[in-house]
């Protein structure tokens, strides 16, 4: 559960200062930016795919978990016996850097609905972070679980871990009512689907239940366009979603979210457009839906299935924000864009971090795509979780240092990155004493 503190940093016109009533800061524009910038701101297609199409007889409330024995001993058990598709759904969830994922994540794993869900959680970024906060606000009980399989792109180095971590599942005794798998906010999906359908074993005991994809209403029109190097990741991922979750509507006013809804019908012609806060969507709605359709996919892509050998085994190794490719789909990070991580020790001057932060964004908001972090601030012993998307932001108190050495973990995520520069302007707000 998330543990509010009695205080909080709160930023009121361009300033960061302690409040001991708000809970919360709630999203504060970057004032003196607003200010002064008001725009910122292979294979042959197998028959993997096979049982997949052919013996799915809807059962929403099918679940494994009655059994004992591994997942894998009990769908062969049932094998041949049962008319109905037993194999354990998998969601993944994805959407561009600050969409909204891990909020819709907590929401699902926060929800009573009496499921146990394995988590599957990749990050793009040189300091892990999402980790934390998905711990931070939620305990996974119930045996949920959190696997994590950071510093790589899950549609590229990792692949081969996602594979690993997937038949890993299946020996388990643990039965999982369904496999969540969220992707970076960078990933093309296209390898991340092509797993289920590629990969026999997998194949025989998962089914891809849907995409989901979480977009951001805000900055939408803002990735499309191409100057900012995004526009490919942007629309792939809505593409192929099953479900669009248009988030943070409350960010934009109604002709906005209009356009919005006309830009997602026109990159993808069939997934229901669910307009939201906070991803707040029945979660009946995207769970458990048998929403994907290979046919539409492959309509779109005759060549979906089509990969070479190197990349189904994940081993083109490479270093992240590269050229690679997968098979027929050329997938190209812009070279432009990095993270730069921070792990310093130390007590942070909020006024400092005010400055530089306000200053930062002013000139950079519109490349700056996501920062997030835990920080440790003067003169508060609970530890302060930081979220920006361009020139929005907002921190809140969670859990107590403790014991614990106060680190600063802090990531940014954007184009044309100077680390060192950041890197000494971080360490200027540091208090020197600590
Ligand atoms: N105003 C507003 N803020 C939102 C909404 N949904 C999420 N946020 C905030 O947006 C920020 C990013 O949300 P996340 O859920 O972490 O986004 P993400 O897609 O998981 O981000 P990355 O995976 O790190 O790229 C957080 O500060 C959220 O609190 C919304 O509907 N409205």
């Amino acid at each position: 559960m998330f543990i509010f503190a009695t205080s909080t940093v709160r930023r009121s016109s361009d300033r960061f200062h302690l409040s001991q009533s708000s809970q919360r800061w709630g999203w504060q524009w970057c004032c003196r930016a607003l200010r002064t910038r008001r725009g910122i701101a292979s294979i042959s297609v197998r028959s993997a795919a096979r049982s997949l199409w052919a013996s799915a007889a809807p059962s929403p409330n099918s679940s494994p978990s009655g059994a004992s024995g591994t997942v894998a001993e009990n769908m062969e058990s049932a094998s041949g016996t049962d008319e109905v598709d037993q194999r354990i759904p998998v969601s993944i969830l994805t959407g561009f850097l600050g969409s909204g994922k891990s909020t819709l994540l907590n929401r699902i794993l926060k929800t009573k609905h009496g499921k146990r869900y394995a988590v599957i959680e990749n990050e793009f970024g040189e300091v892990g972070i999402d980790d934390e906060l998905v711990k931070n606000h939620i305990r996974l009980e119930g045996g949920d679980e959190l696997f994590e399989m950071n510093n790589g792109c899950l549609c590229c180095t990792v692949r081969s871990d996602l594979v690993r971590i997937l038949r890993r599942l299946l020996t388990r005794t643990t039965k999982y009512d369904g496999i969540l798998i969220e992707t970076t906010g960078m990933a093309d999906p296209t390898p991340v689907i092509q797993t289920f359908f590629l990969d026999e074993t997998l194949a025989d005991f998962l089914r891809l239940d849907g995409v989901i994809t979480v977009v951001d209403a805000k900055h939408l029109q803002m990735h499309l366009d191409p100057k900012h190097g995004v526009r490919r990741e942007t629309v792939e991922q809505i593409a192929f979603a099953d479900r669009l979750l248009l988030n943070k509507i409350d960010l934009v006013s109604s002709a906005e979210r209009r356009n919005a809804q006309e830009t997602l019908r026109r990159l993808n012609a069939t997934a229901p457009i669910i307009p939201c806060v906070r991803a707040e969507v029945p979660i009946e709605e995207l769970l458990n839906m048998r929403a994907f359709d290979l046919d539409r996919i492959t309509e779109r892509d005759p060549f979906f299935l089509a990969m070479d050998e190197s990349s189904e085994n994940g081993d083109h190794q490479h270093e992240h924000e590269h050229e690679h490719e997968h098979g027929e789909h050329d997938h190209i990070h812009d070279h432009s864009i990095t993270s730069v991580g921070i792990l310093e020790p130390g007590e942070l001057d909020v006024d400092r971090l005010n400055e530089w932060l306000s200053n930062f964004l002013s000139e950079r908001g519109e490349d700056i795509f996501r920062m997030k972090g835990i920080l440790s601030i003067h003169g508060t012993d609970r530890r302060y979780i930081f979220q920006g998307v361009h020139m929005l932001f907002e921190s809140m108190p969670s859990e107590p240092w403790g014991t614990d050495p106060r680190v600063n973990r802090l990531v940014f995520i954007g184009r044309n990155l100077d680390r060192a520069a950041i890197t000494e302007a971080f360490r200027t707000c540091l208090r020197s004493e600590t």
